[in-house]
């Protein structure tokens, strides 16, 4: 298939290229690399370009024959969003809907969607099902679940189909060891817990010991990138023109903060300095996936069940490549 992939640069779009790309997908991969890395992606496969420029999605789109879009580029970070919320309803909302509306005109009929649980807000049970109500409780939450919305509307319309995949959170590294997790600033628990690891951050500080959770600290359910990308292929697989369908994507069960980080000692055999610090707006105290529906559906299979190699095959990351990408 000829596949247009926005964000492919980035962390998950790039564990999902590299798959494509074995399974010998013609790829064409979209990003500004405001977050993404020309290094993660084969150089002949990245244009650079940002989705605030339709004229040029629109071009590509049609030079390439696009048949499928998968749509990673977004702003992603849920801390941010509550203190620039304007960068996500433009990134996320109004440059979706510019490749939406590009993608109406050219005819494509197949488009992947990263949505989130942060769709969910504060889950009334958990595990969360594609049922669960969803009342996002920060503005990314917001953004994402709106542009779900925008595609539930469009596919019927306009003969579009989709598949919104709710990732839970994303984390490892590619098995080869090529590609991983490199964000600037880094945000997220797992990198942000081998940085002190290695010696590269004085400690880790939890944020928020007062949640309701066994432990006081915020529980998540942690999938593997290459998981995930094996998720996005069956997604385009099963997809029919002008139908829609939402999956939670994770492995079912969760991780404390506090977990994560005495994981992390036992796969480094280091110890890591913690700071206990206060809540950090938008975060809700537990997201677990069930992710029944896409295993009945799609036949997805986890590879990794358990947080322990997830953090490993992280581990083998952050250690080869303790500058990330580099500058
Ligand atoms: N990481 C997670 O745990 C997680 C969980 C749920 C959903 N998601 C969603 O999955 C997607 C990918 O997440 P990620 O962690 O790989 O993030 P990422 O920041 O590593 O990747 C996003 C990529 O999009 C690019 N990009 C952003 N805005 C763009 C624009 N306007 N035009 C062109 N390129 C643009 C960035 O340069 C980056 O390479 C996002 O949509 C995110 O919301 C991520
Ligand atoms: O230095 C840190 C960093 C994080 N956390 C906590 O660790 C958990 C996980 O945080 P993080 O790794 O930042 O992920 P999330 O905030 O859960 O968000 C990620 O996972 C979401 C799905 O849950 C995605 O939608 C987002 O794009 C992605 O950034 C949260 O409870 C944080 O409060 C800390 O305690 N200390």
């Amino acid at each position: 298939m000829r596949i247009l992939v926005t964000g492919g640069a980035g962390y998950i779009g790039s564990h999902t290229v590299k798959l494509l790309l074995a399974r010998g997908h013609d790829v064409t991969v979209f990003d500004n690399l405001s977050m993404g890395h020309k290094q993660a992606v084969p150089a002949d496969r990245l244009v650079v370009g940002d989705l605030r420029d339709a004229d040029q999605v629109d071009h590509l789109l049609m030079v390439n024959r696009i048949e499928a879009v998968i749509h990673f580029a977004a702003s992603a970070f849920v801390g941010e969003s509550v203190t620039n919320p304007a960068k996500y309803y433009q990134n996320n909302l109004l440059n979706s809907l510019n490749l939406l509306d590009r993608v109406r005109r050219q005819g494509v009929t197949r488009f992947v969607f990263s949505s989130t649980c942060a769709t969910y807000g504060v889950p009334e049970t958990v595990p969360i099902t594609e049922t669960t109500p969803q009342a996002p409780i920060n503005p990314y939450g917001n953004t994402k679940l709106a542009f779900e919305k925008m595609l539930a509307d469009y596919a019927p319309a306009y003969n579009i189909g989709f598949t919104a995949l709710r990732y839970f959170n994303a984390s490892g590294a590619a098995a080869d060891g090529t590609i991983g997790e490199d964000h600037d600033p880094e945000t997220h628990l797992i990198p942000i817990v081998l940085q002190a690891a290695l010696g590269r951050r004085p400690h880790v500080e939890i944020f928020g010991t007062d949640y309701p959770t066994p432990d006081g600290t915020c529980v998540r359910d942690y999938i593997h990138v290459e998981d995930l990308a094996a998720a996005h292929l069956l997604a385009l697989e099963h997809i029919r023109p002008g139908a829609g369908a939402f999956y939670n994507v994770g492995i079912g069960t969760g991780y404390s903060v506090r977990e994560v980080i005495r994981t992390a000692e036992e796969v480094t055999g280091k110890r890591i300095s913690v700071k206990e610090g206060t809540r950090r707006a938008g975060d809700p105290p537990a997201l677990v996936a069930g992710a029944d529906k896409i295993r009945q559906e799609l036949g997805w299979q986890p590879a990794f069940t358990t947080l322990r190699p997830i953090v490993e095959s992280a581990w083998n990351w952050h250690k080869a490549h303790p500058n990330g990408y580099g500058k």
